[in-house]
């Protein structure tokens, strides 16, 4: 197995609803494509915004690269990409301005990166085109490029497919498998979709009302069971547990 990207150690959120997400424990390793799935409500984006720094855990240990995401912040975040919650680009402006614009927000991205990224993504061509004029697909693959502008090492998406059509979803899909095979990057992607889940990812995990059920290599998984099924056995065998 190759270097460890990121490790979580028993990491604990309750939101003052009582929800949130219990005793995680996660080690993905350098070119993994890691799927977490789960239901509504089960907790993925609580995750992924603790992994980004948008919310605090309650307890429990972080490292990025070996660098701890409380004592070290920006050296754990430094070589990480993230998309998270719905994507936002400015439908009033170009691709290439709203990646200008995600730019500033970096200490130092060079015009290459942008194009390098805006190529990744197969909208060089379309850069200079409005955004509003683009399909679900197009707007989503500027939310990846905006994750690519750093050229990160490790990129973390949240729901990166939902809401996409066929297409959309093959495009989307086609960019992680090349920029994985291609250019080593490691990924964690969260999905409701189990098919999709069993064609990105090498490895997923089931999180159900806020507790990492299961881990497993998607080979061994579904040698016996398509991963959909392997799913809805996990979530209904074990059931409800509450943390009241
Ligand atoms: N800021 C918050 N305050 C209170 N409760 C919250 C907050 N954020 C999330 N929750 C609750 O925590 C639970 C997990 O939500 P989360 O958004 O992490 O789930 P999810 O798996 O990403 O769901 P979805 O697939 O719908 O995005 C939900 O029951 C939600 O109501």
């Amino acid at each position: 197995m190759g270097e460890i990207v990121l490790d979580v150690q028993n990491v604990t959120k309750q939101h003052k609803n009582h929800r949130g997400i219990f005793h995680i424990n996660l080690t993905l390793h350098k070119g993994d494509v890691f799927g977490l799935m789960g239901p509504n409500g089960a907790g993925k984006s609580t995750l992924f915004k603790i992994l980004v720094g948008l919310i605090k855990a309650d307890q429990g240990k972080i490292r990025f690269f070996g660098h701890s995401l409380d004592t070290a912040f920006e050296q754990a975040m430094k070589k990480v990409g993230c998309l998270i919650e719905k994507s936002v680009a400015y439908e009033h402006l170009s691709a290439l301005q709203n990646l200008q614009l995600a730019a500033r927000f970096y200490a130092d991205i060079h015009p290459k990166d942008i194009e390098e990224a805006l190529k990744t993504v197969g909208l060089y061509e379309v850069r200079k085109e409005k955004v509003s004029d683009f399909s679900a697909g197009m707007k989503q693959r500027i939310a990846l490029a905006n994750a690519l502008i750093s050229n990160p090492v490790f990129v973390i998406l949240d729901e990166p497919i939902t809401n996409l059509d066929l297409d959309g979803m093959i495009e989307v899909r086609n960019i992680i498998h090349h920029l994985s095979t291609e250019k080593g990057i490691t990924f964690l992607i969260s999905s409701h979709s189990a098919n999709e889940m069993e064609k990105i990812c090498n490895r997923v995990g089931v999180l159900f009302k806020g507790e990492l059920l299961k881990i497993g290599d998607i080979d061994e998984l579904t040698e016996r069971q398509s991963l959909e099924e392997f799913y809805l056995n996990c979530v209904q065998t074990n059931g409800v547990k509450d943390h009241e």
